[in-house]
């Protein structure tokens, strides 16, 4: 501590999966202790600027650091600092819901005791802890995101990246979900999170990113976007409305 260095920067970032780029020289940076809502429309590239991130794609220029270092650089630092939960479940067929939670103890190097500790507790908040013996690939949809929210959050990461994190959680389970993302924060950890809900990022975000086509539109905190869009109760749904409604009709 002492300096102040963000968690992640992303500095000129332009990237995608060809020699055409989806993102165009993009810039943010996420504080500690701060919760980052990615926004845009389908397509926008908010998956393509998180696989980025957790290293699925390389950039074509600029650099990604967290805590001061790039995948490159020091790929072991850099993993063992993020937490990711996918949009869409990624689980293993043939292992159990405990085995899952050993997995991510074991690819984290976590101490046994402390993380079985949180992962029980985690287990307790969604409704899993008498599920251990149980496969989770046969889970509905909902109950799939949560095992991915338990290890996710076992791993008491620095950092992590959330796409979609509300869809497909019943109303408890998205409560929870966000009562956890606050004692994360409090504890001094950043999220990143896509979301189409513009509400909840409203309510919960410190800090929105607005994307378009690959692009950042305006980043800000709430009071900033306000003020850019000239209208001091405006929601970010209307903001965001009104930034994209030129690029749309277009
Ligand atoms: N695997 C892929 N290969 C090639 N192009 C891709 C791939 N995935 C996404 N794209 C393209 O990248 C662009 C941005 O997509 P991306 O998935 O990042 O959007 P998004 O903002 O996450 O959208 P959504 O809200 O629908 O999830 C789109 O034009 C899409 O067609």
């Amino acid at each position: 501590m002492g300096n102040r260095q963000m968690t992640l920067e992303v500095k000129n970032l332009v990237g995608g999966y060809s020699q055409i780029p989806v993102l165009k020289d993009i810039s943010f940076a996420v504080k500690p202790g701060n919760v980052v809502g990615l926004i845009g429309l389908n397509g926008a590239g908010k998956s393509t600027t998180i696989n980025h991130i957790i290293g699925l794609l390389t950039p074509q220029k600029g650099s990604i650091k967290l805590n001061g270092v790039t995948l490159r650089e020091d790929s072991q630092a850099y993993k063992s600092h993020l937490a990711y939960i996918p949009e869409t479940p990624i689980l293993y067929e043939e292992l159990t819901l405990k085995e899952h939670i050993e997995l991510s103890i074991m690819a984290y190097g976590l101490d046994n005791d402390r993380a079985w500790k949180k992962a029980n507790e985690l287990l307790k908040i969604f409704r899993l802890d008498n599920k251990l013996d149980w496969f989770p690939a046969n889970f509905s949809k909902g109950m799939k995101q949560k095992v991915m929210i338990v290890c996710a959050f076992l791993t008491e990461s620095d950092f992590y990246v959330i796409d979609e994190p509300f869809l497909g959680l019943d109303p408890l389970a998205i409560n929870d979900l966000l009562e956890l993302i606050v004692s994360e924060k409090e504890r001094g950890a950043s999220v990143l999170m896509s979301t189409h809900v513009l509400a909840t990022a409203e309510k919960y975000c410190d800090w929105f990113i607005l994307l378009n086509k690959g692009e950042i539109k305006t980043q800000g905190t709430m009071v900033e976007l306000r003020q850019a869009y000239n209208k001091s109760d405006a929601s970010l749904d209307e903001i965001y409305l009104g930034l994209t409604k030129d690029e749309v009709t277009r």
